[in-house]
Formats: structure tokens, sequence, C-alpha cells
């Protein structure tokens, strides 16, 4: 165990330096979904002038991640973080290999985010009733009209889609939420086509317990490789439950840049987990992300320093404590 004039532990920033994970058992690539610029900038108070989110993505896009979540097609009343959607997508640079969803809740949205260059799209659902009519402002059954409506519309266009359920884990509004909703609307939108089900633990509330029970309910409906896992870390659970999730054979994980995040329609809830911490994990694991951590610390920083707060990245506070990273 040894200190890289980087701050960090060499075996971990460089994750070649470690055995394979194949003997483990564990998968030996996951895929991380950046979700920072949509869900780490949503909640954001001040409006983030439209050039920092192009350079943010930018950035992303040279850390060797394979999807950044670019924004969403929502309304500017309920979301105004949100308005300049069509700005950024035309705005990125787009790198092969790297794919960039938006997020779109009905055939509205879909349709603005094609004709401003969007190749993949992901609704966004709910195993709670609630949270459905808070977030989207209809029911869960409503919901999957709209989206079976963007569904055949991107198939007819060859646009993949994914789906999210959110409350996965417990919802702001009706607390604990049985895996067997989850399931259900999970088993919905598989069905009507999203290549892949991102189970949002919204409010950050999960354990790897309340995990693993909800993972073995949608995973007799739906294809393991068809799963992937979004944490929120507001009870400091959500690398114990995506290290649960990946024992279980998840191999895809959602996180944002520097753990920035939340829903302005879940109150209370914090930042998802942090690209850079998740990332540090699986290099540690022996597990290959194809992800260059230290390019993601200095977006980290960029995005930081723009928004004048301070990382929730515990690895990258460690590193900065060090006073190696500027
Ligand atoms: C879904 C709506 C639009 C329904 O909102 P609504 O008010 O029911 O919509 P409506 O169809 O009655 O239309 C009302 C107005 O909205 C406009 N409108 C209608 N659709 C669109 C659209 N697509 N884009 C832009 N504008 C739109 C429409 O044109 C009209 O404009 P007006 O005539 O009043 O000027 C609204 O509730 C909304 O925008 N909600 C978004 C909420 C949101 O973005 N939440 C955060 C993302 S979810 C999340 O963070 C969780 C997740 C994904 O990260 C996973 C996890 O952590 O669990």
């Amino acid at each position: 165990f040894f200190l890289s004039t980087r701050g960090l532990p060499c075996s971990l920033l460089n994750p070649s330096l470690k055995p394979s994970s194949s003997a483990s058992g564990l998968p030996e690539y996951i895929k991380i979904v950046e979700v920072g610029p949509r869900d780490g900038l949503q909640n954001e108070k001040v409006i983030v002038p439209t050039d920092i989110k192009i350079e943010l993505i930018n950035r992303l896009s040279k850390t060797g991640l394979p999807a950044i979540e670019v924004t969403s097609f929502v309304s500017s009343k309920w979301v105004p973080q949100m308005a300049d959607h069509k700005e950024v997508m035309r705005g990125i640079e787009r790198h092969p290999g790297v794919q960039y969803p938006v997020l779109t809740p009905n055939l509205q949205g879909f349709h603005s985010a094609i004709a401003a260059g969007a190749t993949e799209v992901s609704v966004f659902g709910a195993a709670s009733e609630s949270f459905s009519k808070m977030n989207i402002n209809c029911s869960i059954e409503e919901s999957i009209e709209k989206f079976e409506e963007i569904a055949k519309s991107a198939r007819n266009m060859d646009i993949p889609v994914r789906g999210y359920v959110s409350c996965a884990l417990g919802c702001p509004y009706e607390g604990n939420i049985i895996p067997a909703k989850v399931a259900e609307v999970s088993k919905r939108l598989y069905s009507m086509g999203c290549y892949e089900i991102s189970l949002g633990d919204t409010i950050g509330v999960g354990t790897p317990g309340s995990m693993k029970r909800m993972l073995e309910a949608v995973m007799k409906e739906i294809p393991l490789s068809a799963l992937a896992v979004h944490c929120h870390d507001t009870y400091g659970q959500a690398l114990a439950n995506i290290l649960t999730a990946i024992q279980m054979g998840v191999a895809v994980v959602d996180s944002s840049v520097a753990g920035l995040g939340g829903c302005p329609y879940a109150k209370g809830a914090t930042g998802n987990v942090a690209t850079e911490d998740v990332i540090y994990m699986l290099n540690g694991l022996g597990i290959n992300t194809g992800v260059d951590l230290y390019t993601v610390m200095e977006t980290g920083n960029f995005i930081c320093t723009a928004l004048n707060k301070k990382t929730n990245s515990k690895v990258a506070q460690a590193s900065f404590n060090t006073g190696t990273i500027h």
C-alpha cells in the first residue's frame, strides 16, 4: 500500500495493478452511467450557466465514461434548471462510443429531444403513486400510457429507451414500497421495450438488506443484464447498496460526479453516490470501468468550483486534503 503522487493509493488509481475480479465472481466490467449533468444539476437553486453545463459534459466525455445523461426535456415551470435543454444538447461535443441519454416524460419532451439531436431517451416512472403524482403530475397507470407512446415513436426511429423506476427502496410521501410493486413497474417498462431498467433509491433510504430483497423480486421478472442501480447517499448507504447489487450480478451503476444531485420532488434527498467513490471502490475490487479516476476528480473540481460548493466525494475530499490535486 503506497500513495501515488496524487494522494491516492496507486493500485486504486490504476486498476491494471490489481488482479481481475473474475475469480471473485463479481462482474468483470461495470458500466457507469454518469447522471451529474442532469440529476446532479437539476436540484441546484441558482441557474447554472449553459456554457458551464456544456463544459462539464465535454470534460466528462474525456474521462472514459460510456454514458452521460445530458439534460431533461421537462417543463421549465417544473424544473427551471433544465430550461436550457435544447441549447445544452446542441452545444456538447459528442465523443464516439459515448451514449448521451436525456429524460423525456411525454411525447412533447420526446419530440423536442429528438429535434435537438438526442439519440437516446429515458422515461422515468415510479413505484409510488404519490411520487408519480408529485413528480410528473399523473398516476403510475397514466405515466405508463405516456411512456408507451414514447416507446412506440422511439421504436419507429430506432432510438433506444432507458426506463427509471423511482422510489424503489422508499418514497418521501408513502414510506416503504413493497418489492413486488417495483417488480411490476419494472416489468411494464421492460415489456414496452426499455432496454435497461434503472432502479432508483430516490431518497437514499435503502440498506443492503432492502436492496437485496428488492432485487430478488425484480430479477424474477427481468433479466439481470437489463438492470441498473441508481443510489442516492442520504443515509450513507449508497456504496454498500451498490456492492450488494454487483454481488448479485448487476453490472450497470448510475452515479454523479462530485456526488451532486437530488430530486426537486423528493424533499431532503441528498446527492447521488459520487462517481469518484464508485470508481475507487470498483478499482479496488479489480473491476474494469474504463474510466480514469483522476480525470473524473479534476472534472468534479471544475464543477464544484463553478458552483462554489464542496465536493461530496470522499475520495476527492481525501485527495484534496493531501494538497496534491489542484
Ligand atoms: C411531466 C410534466 C411536463 C407534466 O406537467 P403537466 O403540467 O401535467 O403537463 P401538461 O401536459 O398539462 O402541460 C402543461 C404545460 O407544460 C408544458 N409541457 C408539458 N410537457 C412538457 C415537456 N416535456 N417539456 C416542456 N414543456 C412541457 C405544456 O406545453 C404546457 O405548457 P403551457 O401551455 O402551460 O405553457 C411535468 O410534471 C414535469 O415537467 N415534470 C418533471 C419533473 C422532473 O423533471 N423531475 C425530476 C426528474 S425525476 C428524478 O430525478 C428521479 C430519477 C430519474 O433521477 C431517479 C431517482 O433518483 O429515483
